[in-house]
C-alpha cells in the first residue's frame, strides 16, 4: 500500500528497497486541491537526508542484479506494469486532476500515454544496442555495445505527473538502470499511484525508488550523493543549471528539459480557422502549463484582423472551472503561487503598455486558482510577455509585415523547444523547417503535442541539448562501449 491512514488523514509514503515506508523526519505535508480552495488531496513525506540516503544505497545494490537480467526480461516488469497502470487509469488520472487540476478528459489522455510509454520501452529491451564496426586488423572482431549509467536520479515537474516520471523511468530502467525520484510535490500523490503499479508489477526491491519532499534539500542531495551516477531533468531553468552545475563538479551525466517562449506562425496564406483552433489548443489546453505551449503567436499583417476575429471569437466559447465538472474547457492553475505568476505577467503586459484584448481576471476567486484565457496585442517583441515563459494561459499576437521577419521574430527568443507554422506555401514550409531554431518544429499542427516515439528536446536554454523519448532516450541512459576481440 502505498498510503497509510493518521489521524483520519490518508498519507503518502515514500517507497524504498521494494517497501512503502513513512519518512524519519516524521514530517508530512498537504497536497492540495487547485479546483477547490481548501480541499486537501492528502498528504506526503517531508523526507530526510537519511531517507535520499537510504534510497540510493537501496538503488546501488539492486542495480547489479537488474543489470544482469535479459533485456525482454526487463520489458517484462514494463509491460505488467502497463497493465496495471491501464486497469486503474481512472484512479490514477482522479488524482492527477485533484493535485494540479488538469481536465479530466486530459488526465485520462495523459495516463493512457503512460501505458503507452511502458509498453513502447517494454520493446526497447529486445532491441539491438550496439554495431560491428569492421577493425583494420583483419583477425580481431570490433563491437559496440551499451552499459547501464548504474542509478539515474529522477527530477520532474508537476504539469505532467504521469507522463514525465514514466518518460524518464522506464527508458532507464530498460536499459538496465535503477532508480530513486524526486516527484514534484504538488503532485506527490499521483507519481505515487504509478510507483505502486510498478511495485505490484513485482518489480524487484530497490530497483525503482520514490523520495518526496522538498527539491531544494532532495533534490540538491541526489545531484550531490555518491551513489548517484547521472540526473534527468524536467522543470525551471533557474533550477535546471543549478543541477547542471553541481553535476558537472561531480562529473556526473545530466539531462535537462527547460522552458520554452514557443511561437506559432500565421502566414498569409494559412487556413485561419486551422490557426486559431491550433492556437487555442496549443496555448491554453492544460491552461498553458506545458513547456511546448503556443505562448507567441506572430501574424502577417494581411490576414491579422481575420485571424484575430477568429482567435477571439473561439477563445470566448472557453470554460473555466473544475476539471471534473462535464463541460470544463481550461481547468485553475496548479498552485497559488502559480496563479500569482501568471497574474503578474499579465500585469506586467499592461503595464509595459501591450493591450489587453481578452481575459485577464482571475475568475472563480472564491472557488480555485482560476484565471481567465488571455490575449494582448500591440505587444513588441521586447516586452517581457513576449520574451519570458509564462506558463499560464497567456496569447501574445505579434504582427509582422513579411514572412522573414516573422522567421527573425520568431528565433528572437533564448528558448527553442518547439514552434509551429500555419501556411500553405511549400517554400515558407521548407524555410521554417531549415531555420527555425527549435527541438520541435511542426506544420499545420499545434506547438504543443510530443510524441512518445520520437525524440523530444529542445534548442537554446531550452534544454541540455540532450533529447528525451523515442529511441533517442538511450543515448542519455546508457554508456557506449567499444570492443575489440582478437
Ligand atoms: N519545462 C517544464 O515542463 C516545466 C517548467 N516549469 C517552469 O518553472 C516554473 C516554476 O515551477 P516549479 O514547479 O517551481 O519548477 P521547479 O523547477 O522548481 O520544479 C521542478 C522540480 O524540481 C524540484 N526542485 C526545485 N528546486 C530544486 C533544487 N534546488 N534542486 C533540485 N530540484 C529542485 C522540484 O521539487 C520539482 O520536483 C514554472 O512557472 C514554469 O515556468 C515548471 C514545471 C515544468
Ligand atoms: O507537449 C507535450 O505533450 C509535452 C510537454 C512537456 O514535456 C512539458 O510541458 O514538460
Amino acid at each position: 500500500m502505498n498510503t497509510m491512514t493518521e489521524s483520519k488523514k490518508t498519507v503518502t509514503l515514500n517507497y524504498i528497497n521494494g517497501e512503502w515506508v513513512a519518512s524519519d523526519s516524521e514530517q508530512t505535508a498537504v497536497s492540495k486541491n487547485p479546483a477547490k480552495i481548501g480541499e486537501d488531496v492528502g498528504y506526503y513525506q517531508i523526507s530526510s537526508s537519511n531517507d535520499f540516503d537510504q534510497a540510493a544505497i537501496s538503488a546501488r545494490k539492486a542495480q547489479k542484479a537488474w543489470g544482469k537480467l535479459a533485456g525482454s526480461v526487463r520489458g517484462d516488469y514494463l509491460l505488467k506494469a502497463a497493465a496495471i497502470l491501464e486497469e486503474r487509469i481512472e484512479d490514477v488520472a482522479t488524482a492527477m486532476t485533484q493535485e494540479m487540476g488538469k481536465t479530466f478528459a486530459e488526465a485520462k489522455g495523459e495516463t493512457a500515454r503512460g501505458v503507452a510509454i511502458l509498453r513502447y520501452y517494454a520493446g526497447e529491451g529486445m532491441r539491438a544496442i550496439g554495431d560491428v564496426i569492421p577493425s583494420s586488423d583483419s583477425d580481431a572482431l570490433m563491437f559496440t555495445t551499451r552499459v547501464p549509467l548504474g542509478v539515474v536520479g529522477v527530477i520532474t515537474p508537476w504539469n505532467f505527473p504521469v507522463a514525465i516520471p514514466l518518460w524518464k523511468m522506464a527508458p532507464a530502467l530498460i536499459y538496465g538502470n535503477a532508480v530513486v525520484v524526486k516527484p514534484a510535490s504538488d503532485t506527490a500523490i499521483t507519481c505515487s499511484k504509478v510507483i505502486n503499479c510498478l511495485h505490484d508489477a513485482g518489480i524487484p526491491a530497490g530497483v525503482v525508488n520514490m523520495v518526496t519532499g522538498s527539491g531544494a534539500k532532495i533534490g540538491m542531495e541526489m545531484v550531490n550523493h555518491p551513489e548517484i551516477d547521472a540526473i534527468t531533468f524536467t522543470g525551471s531553468n533557474t533550477v535546471g543549471k543549478q543541477l547542471a552545475h553541481a553535476a558537472v563538479d561531480r562529473g556526473i551525466k545530466y539531462q535537462l528539459e527547460m522552458g520554452g517562449k514557443n511561437p506559432v506562425i500565421v502566414a498569409n496564406d494559412a487556413d485561419l480557422d486551422l490557426a486559431a483552433d491550433a492556437t487555442i489548443s496549443g496555448g491554453l489546453k492544460s491552461t498553458g502549463q506545458k513547456c511546448t505551449a503556443t505562448s507567441r503567436v506572430i501574424v502577417h499583417k494581411d490576414v491579422y484582423e481575420e485571424f484575430k476575429e477568429k482567435l477571439l471569437t473561439k477563445m470566448k466559447t472557453i470554460t473555466v472551472g473544475d476539471g471534473f465538472e462535464t463541460g470544463t474547457w481550461m481547468g485553475p492553475c496548479a498552485s497559488e503561487g502559480q496563479l500569482e505568476t501568471v497574474l503578474s505577467y499579465i500585469e506586467k503586459g499592461k503595464q509595459e503598455g501591450a493591450k489587453l484584448l481578452y481575459g485577464g481576471n482571475q475568475v472563480l476567486k472564491d472557488q480555485g486558482y482560476y484565471v481567465e484565457p488571455t490575449v494582448f496585442e500591440n505587444a513588441t517583441p521586447s516586452m517581457t510577455i513576449a520574451r519570458e515563459e509564462i506558463f499560464g494561459p497567456v496569447l501574445v499576437l505579434l504582427k509582422v509585415e513579411t514572412m522573414e521577419e516573422a522567421l527573425e521574430m520568431a528565433n528572437d527568443s533564448e528558448y527553442g523547444l518547439s514552434a509551429s507554422i500555419f501556411t500553405t506555401n511549400i517554400g515558407n514550409m521548407l524555410s521554417f523547417i531549415n531555420e527555425m531554431d527549435a527541438g520541435l518544429v511542426r506544420i499545420n499542427a499545434e506547438s504543443a503535442g510530443v510524441e512518445l516515439q520520437a525524440p523530444f528536446g529542445g534548442m537554446k536554454q531550452s534544454s541540455s541539448h540532450s533529447r528525451e523519448q523515442g529511441r533517442a532516450a538511450i543515448e542519455f541512459f546508457t554508456s557506449i562501449k567499444t570492443v575489440f576481440v582478437k
